[in-house]
Protein backbone atom coordinates (compact mmCIF):
# COMPACT_ATOMS: atom_id res chain seq x y z
CA UNK A 1 0.00 0.00 0.00
CA UNK A 2 1.10 3.62 -0.40
CA UNK A 3 1.20 5.82 1.46
CA UNK A 4 -1.49 7.96 0.42
CA UNK A 5 -3.63 4.84 0.98
CA UNK A 6 -2.26 4.91 4.21
CA UNK A 7 -2.99 8.11 5.24
CA UNK A 8 -6.43 8.47 3.70
CA UNK A 9 -8.43 6.80 6.45
CA UNK A 10 -7.01 9.09 8.90
CA UNK A 11 -7.73 11.87 6.28
CA UNK A 12 -11.31 10.64 6.37
CA UNK A 13 -11.84 10.64 9.83
CA UNK A 14 -10.14 14.48 10.52
CA UNK A 15 -12.61 15.44 7.56
CA UNK A 16 -15.62 13.82 9.23
CA UNK A 17 -14.44 15.11 12.97
CA UNK A 18 -13.72 18.60 11.54
CA UNK A 19 -17.54 19.01 9.90
CA UNK A 20 -19.16 17.98 13.95
CA UNK A 21 -16.42 20.13 15.04
CA UNK A 22 -17.91 23.10 12.77
CA UNK A 23 -21.18 22.50 13.42
CA UNK A 24 -20.88 22.22 17.05
CA UNK A 25 -18.59 25.82 17.16
CA UNK A 26 -21.67 27.04 14.90
CA UNK A 27 -23.88 25.67 17.73
CA UNK A 28 -22.09 27.27 20.83
CA UNK A 29 -21.94 31.30 18.49
CA UNK A 30 -25.75 30.18 18.25
CA UNK A 31 -25.99 29.95 22.59
CA UNK A 32 -23.46 33.15 22.86
CA UNK A 33 -25.82 34.82 20.25
CA UNK A 34 -29.01 33.83 21.95
CA UNK A 35 -26.88 35.14 25.92
CA UNK A 36 -26.34 38.51 24.08
CA UNK A 37 -29.71 39.25 23.42
CA UNK A 38 -30.94 38.52 27.46
CA UNK A 39 -27.79 40.75 28.31
CA UNK A 40 -29.53 43.39 25.96
CA UNK A 41 -27.55 46.49 26.40
CA UNK A 42 -25.85 45.14 29.11
CA UNK A 43 -21.89 44.31 29.34
CA UNK A 44 -21.47 41.47 27.63
CA UNK A 45 -17.90 40.47 28.59
CA UNK A 46 -17.95 38.48 31.86
CA UNK A 47 -14.37 37.55 33.02
CA UNK A 48 -15.76 35.27 35.87
CA UNK A 49 -17.43 33.14 33.57
CA UNK A 50 -14.70 32.83 30.85
CA UNK A 51 -12.23 31.74 33.77
CA UNK A 52 -14.53 29.53 34.73
CA UNK A 53 -14.93 27.84 31.43
CA UNK A 54 -10.67 27.79 31.08
CA UNK A 55 -10.16 26.02 34.35
CA UNK A 56 -13.26 23.73 33.58
CA UNK A 57 -12.11 22.67 30.00
CA UNK A 58 -8.27 22.11 31.44
CA UNK A 59 -9.73 19.99 34.14
CA UNK A 60 -11.52 17.61 31.88
CA UNK A 61 -8.56 17.43 29.26
CA UNK A 62 -6.89 16.57 32.75
CA UNK A 63 -9.39 13.74 32.87
CA UNK A 64 -9.04 12.68 29.25
CA UNK A 65 -5.68 11.92 29.37
CA UNK A 66 -5.22 12.71 25.57
CA UNK A 67 -2.92 14.46 23.71
CA UNK A 68 -3.27 17.83 23.66
CA UNK A 69 -2.20 19.83 26.93
CA UNK A 70 -3.64 21.84 29.18
CA UNK A 71 -1.88 25.04 27.78
CA UNK A 72 -2.81 24.05 24.24
CA UNK A 73 -6.78 23.65 24.88
CA UNK A 74 -6.81 26.49 26.83
CA UNK A 75 -5.32 28.82 24.50
CA UNK A 76 -8.02 27.05 21.26
CA UNK A 77 -11.11 27.51 23.90
CA UNK A 78 -9.47 31.10 24.45
CA UNK A 79 -10.44 31.84 20.71
CA UNK A 80 -13.51 30.00 20.83
CA UNK A 81 -14.89 32.22 23.42
CA UNK A 82 -13.67 35.41 22.01
CA UNK A 83 -15.47 34.17 18.41
CA UNK A 84 -18.49 34.08 20.59
CA UNK A 85 -18.02 36.92 22.55
CA UNK A 86 -17.52 38.53 18.66
CA UNK A 87 -20.88 37.48 18.21
CA UNK A 88 -22.52 38.79 20.88
CA UNK A 89 -20.45 42.57 20.56
CA UNK A 90 -17.17 42.97 19.11
CA UNK A 91 -15.02 44.64 21.70
CA UNK A 92 -12.17 47.08 21.17
CA UNK A 93 -9.74 47.15 23.27
CA UNK A 94 -6.82 49.95 24.10
CA UNK A 95 -3.24 49.96 24.91
CA UNK A 96 0.40 51.35 24.04
CA UNK A 97 1.37 50.90 20.96
CA UNK A 98 2.16 50.86 17.99
CA UNK A 99 1.55 47.78 16.82
CA UNK A 100 3.20 44.75 17.82
CA UNK A 101 3.96 45.86 21.30
CA UNK A 102 4.22 43.22 24.15
CA UNK A 103 1.10 44.91 25.67
CA UNK A 104 -0.95 44.32 21.92
CA UNK A 105 0.33 40.72 22.75
CA UNK A 106 -0.91 40.63 26.30
CA UNK A 107 -4.40 42.13 25.05
CA UNK A 108 -4.74 38.87 22.40
CA UNK A 109 -4.04 36.46 25.37
CA UNK A 110 -6.72 37.53 27.47
CA UNK A 111 -9.41 38.48 24.62
CA UNK A 112 -8.45 36.33 21.93
CA UNK A 113 -8.26 37.62 18.29
CA UNK A 114 -11.10 38.67 17.68
CA UNK A 115 -11.49 41.17 19.66
CA UNK A 116 -10.34 44.37 18.09
CA UNK A 117 -6.97 45.98 19.71
CA UNK A 118 -5.85 49.66 19.25
CA UNK A 119 -2.86 50.95 19.65
CA UNK A 120 -2.43 54.91 21.86
CA UNK A 121 0.58 56.78 21.29
CA UNK A 122 0.15 57.05 25.51
CA UNK A 123 -0.66 54.70 28.18
CA UNK A 124 -2.96 58.30 29.67
CA UNK A 125 -4.68 58.20 26.13
CA UNK A 126 -5.53 54.28 26.35
CA UNK A 127 -7.17 54.47 29.65
CA UNK A 128 -8.66 57.93 28.48
CA UNK A 129 -10.72 56.41 25.44
CA UNK A 130 -11.74 53.66 27.56
CA UNK A 131 -12.94 56.17 30.31
CA UNK A 132 -14.71 58.71 27.74
CA UNK A 133 -16.69 55.29 26.75
CA UNK A 134 -15.23 55.26 23.53
CA UNK A 135 -13.34 51.78 23.82
CA UNK A 136 -14.39 48.78 26.09
CA UNK A 137 -11.12 48.07 27.82
CA UNK A 138 -7.32 49.57 28.68
CA UNK A 139 -4.43 46.61 29.10
CA UNK A 140 -1.76 48.49 30.62
CA UNK A 141 1.69 46.58 32.32
CA UNK A 142 2.08 47.23 35.76
CA UNK A 143 4.95 45.51 36.88
CA UNK A 144 7.83 43.09 35.34
CA UNK A 145 9.66 40.31 37.28
CA UNK A 146 13.27 42.01 36.60
CA UNK A 147 12.31 45.56 36.19
CA UNK A 148 9.94 46.06 39.22
CA UNK A 149 6.38 48.52 39.05
CA UNK A 150 5.67 50.60 35.79
CA UNK A 151 5.35 53.91 37.51
CA UNK A 152 2.83 55.45 34.73
CA UNK A 153 0.39 53.01 35.42
CA UNK A 154 0.39 52.89 39.10
CA UNK A 155 -0.50 57.01 39.29
CA UNK A 156 -3.29 56.43 36.40
CA UNK A 157 -4.73 53.79 38.85
CA UNK A 158 -4.89 55.76 41.70
CA UNK A 159 -7.13 58.66 39.72
CA UNK A 160 -8.69 56.63 37.28
CA UNK A 161 -12.73 55.60 37.62
CA UNK A 162 -11.56 52.14 35.88
CA UNK A 163 -11.97 49.39 37.70
CA UNK A 164 -9.89 46.34 37.43
CA UNK A 165 -11.42 43.41 35.89
CA UNK A 166 -9.03 40.89 34.63
CA UNK A 167 -4.80 40.05 34.97
CA UNK A 168 -2.33 39.10 31.87
CA UNK A 169 0.43 36.90 32.54
CA UNK A 170 3.21 37.12 29.72
CA UNK A 171 6.41 35.65 29.33
CA UNK A 172 8.59 37.83 27.97
CA UNK A 173 11.67 37.09 25.10
CA UNK A 174 13.65 39.71 23.41
CA UNK A 175 15.27 38.89 20.57
CA UNK A 176 17.80 41.07 18.42
CA UNK A 177 16.57 42.12 14.99
CA UNK A 178 17.93 43.37 12.07
CA UNK A 179 17.32 44.43 8.48
CA UNK A 180 19.65 42.42 7.08
CA UNK A 181 21.03 38.97 8.26
CA UNK A 182 24.55 39.54 9.67
CA UNK A 183 26.24 41.65 12.36
CA UNK A 184 28.65 43.98 10.47
CA UNK A 185 28.69 47.87 10.98
CA UNK A 186 26.01 48.15 13.74
CA UNK A 187 26.60 51.25 14.97
CA UNK A 188 23.47 51.09 17.14
CA UNK A 189 20.73 49.23 19.08
CA UNK A 190 17.63 50.98 19.40
CA UNK A 191 15.18 49.62 22.44
CA UNK A 192 12.69 50.70 25.06
CA UNK A 193 14.60 51.30 28.37
CA UNK A 194 13.04 48.62 30.13
CA UNK A 195 14.51 46.02 27.27
CA UNK A 196 17.76 47.78 26.98
CA UNK A 197 18.44 47.05 31.04
CA UNK A 198 16.75 43.21 30.55
CA UNK A 199 19.15 42.67 28.48
CA UNK A 200 21.90 44.35 29.72
CA UNK A 201 24.48 41.51 30.48
CA UNK A 202 24.08 40.22 26.95
CA UNK A 203 24.68 43.43 25.02
CA UNK A 204 27.99 43.55 26.93
CA UNK A 205 29.20 40.23 26.12
CA UNK A 206 27.64 40.36 22.29
CA UNK A 207 28.09 43.66 20.79
CA UNK A 208 31.25 45.65 20.30
CA UNK A 209 31.08 48.64 23.27
CA UNK A 210 31.05 51.16 20.17
CA UNK A 211 27.42 50.36 19.62
CA UNK A 212 25.43 52.88 20.73
CA UNK A 213 22.67 52.03 23.03
CA UNK A 214 18.99 54.44 22.23
CA UNK A 215 16.32 54.28 24.53
CA UNK A 216 12.87 55.18 22.62
CA UNK A 217 8.95 54.85 22.81
CA UNK A 218 8.52 51.11 22.67
CA UNK A 219 10.23 48.14 21.15
CA UNK A 220 8.13 48.11 17.96
CA UNK A 221 9.31 51.54 17.49
CA UNK A 222 12.79 50.49 18.01
CA UNK A 223 11.97 47.74 15.17
CA UNK A 224 10.43 50.11 12.79
CA UNK A 225 13.93 52.47 13.00
CA UNK A 226 16.13 49.46 12.63
CA UNK A 227 13.73 48.30 9.26
CA UNK A 228 14.49 51.81 8.12
CA UNK A 229 18.27 51.88 8.90
CA UNK A 230 20.58 48.94 8.22
CA UNK A 231 23.16 49.67 10.62
CA UNK A 232 20.91 49.72 13.11
CA UNK A 233 19.81 46.49 15.29
CA UNK A 234 16.60 46.77 17.41
CA UNK A 235 15.69 44.73 20.31
CA UNK A 236 11.92 43.74 20.35
CA UNK A 237 9.38 40.34 20.15
CA UNK A 238 8.99 38.17 17.32
CA UNK A 239 5.80 40.16 16.78
CA UNK A 240 7.29 43.13 15.84
CA UNK A 241 10.39 40.87 13.86
CA UNK A 242 7.48 39.73 11.82
CA UNK A 243 5.38 43.53 11.19
CA UNK A 244 8.83 45.44 9.97
CA UNK A 245 10.39 41.41 8.18
CA UNK A 246 13.39 41.83 10.27
CA UNK A 247 15.60 39.00 10.41
CA UNK A 248 16.60 37.21 13.80
CA UNK A 249 20.04 37.86 14.46
CA UNK A 250 19.49 36.37 18.24
CA UNK A 251 16.87 34.63 19.86
CA UNK A 252 16.10 34.92 23.81
CA UNK A 253 18.57 37.67 24.49
CA UNK A 254 16.98 38.35 27.75
CA UNK A 255 19.28 38.35 30.76
CA UNK A 256 16.60 36.65 33.35
CA UNK A 257 15.21 33.97 31.97
CA UNK A 258 11.80 33.62 33.46
CA UNK A 259 11.17 37.50 32.20
CA UNK A 260 7.31 38.32 33.08
CA UNK A 261 5.05 40.74 32.41
CA UNK A 262 1.89 41.07 34.35
CA UNK A 263 -1.00 43.18 32.68
CA UNK A 264 -3.90 44.81 34.19
CA UNK A 265 -7.21 44.81 32.50
CA UNK A 266 -9.17 47.66 33.24
CA UNK A 267 -12.74 48.91 31.92
CA UNK A 268 -16.39 49.88 33.56
CA UNK A 269 -17.77 46.98 35.11
CA UNK A 270 -17.10 45.17 38.49
CA UNK A 271 -16.43 41.73 38.57
CA UNK A 272 -18.32 38.21 40.13
CA UNK A 273 -16.13 36.04 41.78
CA UNK A 274 -14.51 33.23 39.81
CA UNK A 275 -13.98 30.95 42.56
CA UNK A 276 -10.02 32.30 42.30
CA UNK A 277 -9.72 35.52 42.43
CA UNK A 278 -7.72 38.49 43.30
CA UNK A 279 -8.14 41.79 44.51
CA UNK A 280 -5.68 45.16 43.58
CA UNK A 281 -5.59 47.62 46.21
CA UNK A 282 -4.61 51.12 46.53
CA UNK A 283 -3.66 52.18 50.82
CA UNK A 284 -1.83 55.21 51.81
CA UNK A 285 -1.45 55.26 55.69
CA UNK A 286 -1.27 58.11 58.10
CA UNK A 287 2.36 59.61 58.11
CA UNK A 288 2.80 57.48 61.29
CA UNK A 289 5.53 55.25 63.05
CA UNK A 290 4.03 51.97 63.04
CA UNK A 291 0.75 52.51 60.40
CA UNK A 292 2.25 50.38 57.78
CA UNK A 293 2.73 47.27 59.54
CA UNK A 294 -1.01 48.30 61.11
CA UNK A 295 -2.11 48.03 57.63
CA UNK A 296 -0.83 44.50 56.86
CA UNK A 297 -1.94 43.38 60.57
CA UNK A 298 -5.57 43.99 59.12
CA UNK A 299 -4.65 41.46 56.47
CA UNK A 300 -3.26 38.61 58.08
CA UNK A 301 -5.38 39.20 61.04
CA UNK A 302 -8.35 38.10 58.47
CA UNK A 303 -6.32 35.52 57.07
CA UNK A 304 -6.05 37.63 53.71
CA UNK A 305 -2.55 36.41 51.84
CA UNK A 306 -0.96 39.20 50.07
CA UNK A 307 0.36 38.35 46.89
CA UNK A 308 2.15 42.36 45.54
CA UNK A 309 3.19 45.13 48.07
CA UNK A 310 4.55 48.41 46.11
CA UNK A 311 5.38 51.58 47.25
CA UNK A 312 5.63 54.89 45.37
CA UNK A 313 5.44 58.73 46.75
CA UNK A 314 2.22 60.12 46.51
CA UNK A 315 2.79 63.19 45.16
CA UNK A 316 0.55 65.05 47.51
CA UNK A 317 3.08 65.17 50.86
CA UNK A 318 6.27 64.96 51.42
CA UNK A 319 7.28 61.66 52.72
CA UNK A 320 4.01 60.36 51.95
CA UNK A 321 3.30 56.87 50.03
CA UNK A 322 0.34 55.19 48.68
CA UNK A 323 0.63 51.24 48.55
CA UNK A 324 -0.50 48.88 46.10
CA UNK A 325 -1.48 45.74 47.26
CA UNK A 326 -2.83 42.69 45.67
CA UNK A 327 -4.40 40.29 48.07
CA UNK A 328 -5.80 36.65 47.48
CA UNK A 329 -9.51 36.44 47.10
CA UNK A 330 -12.45 38.12 45.63
CA UNK A 331 -14.29 41.32 48.04
CA UNK A 332 -16.98 39.11 48.21
CA UNK A 333 -15.52 36.61 49.86
CA UNK A 334 -16.01 37.02 53.88
CA UNK A 335 -12.86 36.69 54.89
CA UNK A 336 -11.60 39.81 52.23
CA UNK A 337 -14.81 42.07 53.08
CA UNK A 338 -13.53 41.79 57.16
CA UNK A 339 -10.48 42.73 55.61
CA UNK A 340 -11.07 45.53 53.71
CA UNK A 341 -13.54 46.59 56.80
CA UNK A 342 -10.31 46.85 58.77
CA UNK A 343 -8.28 48.14 56.61
CA UNK A 344 -10.39 51.22 55.89
CA UNK A 345 -10.68 51.76 59.69
CA UNK A 346 -6.77 52.13 59.65
CA UNK A 347 -5.92 54.14 56.24
CA UNK A 348 -6.26 57.51 55.18
CA UNK A 349 -7.20 56.32 52.03
CA UNK A 350 -8.18 53.03 50.13
CA UNK A 351 -9.11 52.51 47.22
CA UNK A 352 -10.78 48.86 45.52
CA UNK A 353 -9.24 48.62 42.22
CA UNK A 354 -10.78 45.57 41.57
CA UNK A 355 -11.65 42.26 42.29
CA UNK A 356 -10.56 39.43 39.27
CA UNK A 357 -9.92 36.03 38.43
CA UNK A 358 -6.46 34.83 38.55
CA UNK A 359 -5.19 34.50 35.02
CA UNK A 360 -5.75 31.32 33.71
CA UNK A 361 -3.77 31.13 30.77
O1 LIG B 1 -21.71 33.14 29.33
C1 LIG B 1 -21.77 34.25 28.80
O2 LIG B 1 -22.17 35.26 29.42
C2 LIG B 1 -21.40 34.42 27.38
O3 LIG B 1 -21.58 35.50 26.85
C3 LIG B 1 -20.75 33.30 26.65
C4 LIG B 1 -19.24 33.41 26.66
C5 LIG B 1 -18.70 32.10 26.01
O4 LIG B 1 -18.42 32.10 24.83
O5 LIG B 1 -18.61 31.10 26.73
C6 LIG B 1 -18.82 34.57 25.84
C7 LIG B 1 -18.46 35.77 26.39
C8 LIG B 1 -18.43 36.02 27.83
O6 LIG B 1 -17.35 36.84 28.18
C9 LIG B 1 -18.42 34.77 28.59
C10 LIG B 1 -18.73 33.56 28.03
Amino acid sequence: MSTDDLLKPHRDAIDSIDQTILSLLNERAAHARAIGELKGSGVVYRPEREAQVLRRIQELNGGLGGLLSNEAVARLFREIMSECLAVERPLTITYLGPEGTFTQQAANKHFGHAAHTQPCATIDEAFRLVEARQADYVVAPVENSTEGAVGRTLDLLVASPLKACGEVVLRIHHHLLRKVANQEGITKVYAHAQALSQCHEWLNKNLPSHVARVAVASNARAAQLAAEDETAVAIASQAAAERFELCKLASNIEDEPNNTTRFLVLGHQTTGASGIDKTSLIVSAPNKVGTVHELLHALSENGVSMSKLESRPSKVGLWEYVFFIDVEGHVEDEHVKNALADLQERAAFLKIVGAYPKAVL
